[in-house]
């Protein structure tokens, strides 16, 4: 297991170690010794797993308000997407900025997400399923988001956009008054 902190300090890409054979590979997805190392402390709470079906749909950009807020650690264990996420923290020199890695059921990486981050991805292949672990609990009543095109963040999507929620696509655009998330 390798972590790779990437530009938006605290989220990592986290490469696996598969031990192949004839029969195929087996391989680590979790090992809490690793992570502590890493500094994370959390226990998963909750884990969820999407399907999304065509090439080219948006999820996201999603975070839970405190004291909701979350760490996730996102992989995908079918097809191929452009996973990103956006720093929120209201005290982070990186303030506003994106970053996206492509995570897939070949590459096998992972991607943790901190606290204070929205998250998102779109689908580079068909029927890409995500597997997430998540510090805290479902709470709709905190849920934030922000919109995928953003132009004050300007996350640059590989593919046109051919599928997304109604309500993902209306999402609020950052406003100035918004200083950032306390997590
Ligand atoms: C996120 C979530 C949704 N739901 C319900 C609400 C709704 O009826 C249905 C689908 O929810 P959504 O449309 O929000 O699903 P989705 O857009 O896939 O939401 C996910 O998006 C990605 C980008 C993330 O980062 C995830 O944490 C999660 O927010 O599932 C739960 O019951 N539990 C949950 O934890």
């Amino acid at each position: 297991m390798i972590f790779t902190e990437t530009p938006l300090s605290g989220a990592y890409l986290v490469a696996l170690s598969p031990h192949s054979d004839d029969r195929g590979w087996f391989v680590r997805t979790y090992d809490k010794a690793a992570f502590a190392q890493m500094g994370h402390m959390a226990d998963w709470v909750q884990m969820n797993h999407s399907l999304t079906r065509q090439v080219g749909a948006i999820r996201g950009m999603h975070f839970q308000h405190p004291p909701h807020a979350e760490i996730k650690l996102v992989r995908c264990i079918a097809g191929k997407v452009f996973d990103v996420i956006v720093d929120l923290r209201a005290s982070s020199p990186t303030f506003g900025q994106w970053f996206g890695a492509e995570l897939s059921a070949t590459n096998q990486a992972a991607l943790y997400v901190p606290k204070g981050f929205a998250h998102g991805f779109q689908t580079l292949t068909s029927d890409c399923q995500l597997i997430y672990c998540h510090s805290e609990y479902y709470a709709p009543e905190h849920e934030g988001a922000i919109r995928f095109n953003d132009p004050k963040i300007g996350i640059d999507w590989p593919l046109p956009v051919t599928d997304i929620s109604a309500r993902d696509a209306n999402h609020p655009l950052l406003i100035p008054s918004f200083t950032g998330l306390l997590v």
